[in-house]
């Protein structure tokens, strides 16, 4: 084996690490931590990589990916946690990161994506340039920022993917395998979404069980699965705390839609306040299982806070309600009643919905770390109103 070429600055630090370490007591040293710097230490003095964790792949350290003002040095076990969320203007970033601020303060949450923020993304906190496809440029992030949880968010969905699969394998594959990489070299905690789309023709399709057979044939759903096996691969390899909830369709008033096979079930609501008119991508009896955004973010949130101890599993369903277009649209009319809906298939989107999940079984996230739903469907429609209602207003009050 090579021997690694670190700098005699960096030497220097792990030194100083190691030996910061040993003069605290046991109980003040975040245990993940201490098992990356005995290893770096193992490294160094001994020249040779190490077997297990850390140097998951080989590269030159260099001095400058430390920023001038780190302090890491001063990091305490029980301070929040500096989150780092990738892919976060798509259609959960901001509203995650708009509950993690509300939990951590405005300073704890980095948004990050590819695409330039709106004026209030960018003014409400931390925003920043990060490429998942970029591994030096996403590594330099999470060292100078201090990074512990890190968030990915960064995907293709699955429509846009079947559009163009070299670049959802990249982004989707490659994206992850970057930030696998980046956590267990770091020690964070991360946390990336799986989909119903990680279930296919051959899994049971009703109360889909979170255990079963899971062979989907989008490349949006083949890169989750594989998400969820390296994830999982890496926790007991590494001992990467890695987490994964397989979301439902998610519905949410943050943004539009970007490319999913859900899409229609938010896009019901811009079109009866715009124009009173719908097209329905889907067949009407298409039943999925869906859910409202603020549950789907809260479950990340209470599921990253649950400790180790209560897990059983690092992959879990978690579910609210199913329902179908012709469901939605007899729902949206209660608030709508003028609405006209047509059915205009799109075959992409329908051939993917016939092999997905109408509903699933999450009784084990129930009973393992609580998770419980709180909006239905008509209370879904309600708030999406209300809030679309809202933004509007101000909109029209803004010009
Ligand atoms: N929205 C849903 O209904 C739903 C359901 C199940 C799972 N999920 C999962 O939740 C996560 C977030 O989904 P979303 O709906 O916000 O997706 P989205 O498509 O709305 O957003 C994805 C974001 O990733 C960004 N991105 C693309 N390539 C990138 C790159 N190379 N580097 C960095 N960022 C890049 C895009 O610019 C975009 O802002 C994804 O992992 C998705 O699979 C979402
Ligand atoms: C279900 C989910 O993963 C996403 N909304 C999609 O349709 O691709």
């Amino acid at each position: 084996m090579p021997r690694p070429s670190f700098t005699g600055d960096v030497q220097c630090l792990v030194r100083h690490h190691c030996s910061r370490m040993r003069a605290l007591p046991a109980s003040c040293i975040d245990s993940k931590t201490k098992v990356m710097l005995s290893l770096m230490y193992r490294m160094v003095v001994s020249g040779r990589p190490c077997a297990r964790g850390l140097c998951v792949r080989q590269y030159n350290w260099s001095p400058q990916q430390l920023s001038a003002d780190a302090n890491f040095h001063s990091a305490r076990p029980n301070e929040c946690p500096r989150i780092l969320i990738t892919g976060g203007l798509g259609q959960l970033g901001l509203g995650f990161a708009n509950l993690l601020r509300k939990r951590f303060g405005d300073n704890s949450v980095i948004l990050s994506d590819i695409r330039k923020p709106p004026n209030h993304v960018f003014h409400k906190g931390p925003f920043i340039y990060a490429d998942i496809l970029d591994y030096k440029n996403l590594r330099e992030i999470v060292v100078n920022n201090r990074i512990t949880w890190l968030i990915h968010f960064g995907v293709l969905l699955s429509a846009v993917g079947e559009k163009n699969v070299p670049l959802a394998r990249s982004v989707n594959i490659t994206g992850l395998h970057n930030v696998l990489d980046i956590a267990a070299e770091n020690g964070l905690k991360l946390f990336v979404p799986s989909t119903i789309g990680a279930f296919g023709v051959d899994s049971p399709r009703h109360s889909t069980p979170d255990l079963c057979v899971q062979r989907p044939r989008t490349i949006y759903g083949v890169s989750k699965v594989h998400a969820e096996l390296m994830g999982e691969y890496y926790h007991h390899k590494f001992g990467l705390d890695f987490r994964s909830l397989r979301y439902p369709g998610v519905i949410t008033a943050d943004a539009h839609p970007g490319g999913g096979t859900t899409d229609y079930a938010v896009q019901i609501f811009h079109d009866a306040l715009k124009t009173g008119h719908f097209e329905s991508c889907l067949d009407a009896d298409t039943r999925l299982p869906m859910m409202y955004a603020d549950d789907c973010l809260r479950a990340t949130l209470e599921f990253l806070e649950t400790p180790n101890e209560c897990l059983t599993m690092r992959t879990y369903n978690v579910a609210a309600m199913s329902f179908s277009p012709a469901e939605l649209v007899e729902e949206v009319r209660k608030q709508v009643p003028h609405l006209s809906v047509e059915y205009k298939l799109d075959p992409l989107r329908q051939a993917i919905a016939d092999t997905w999940p109408t509903s699933l079984n999450d009784s084990r996230a129930r009973q393992d770390w609580g998770w419980k739903h709180d909006y239905d469907l008509p209370a879904l429609v309600s708030t999406m109103f209300a809030l679309l209602q809202g933004l509007d207003h101000r909109a029209a009050k803004a010009n």
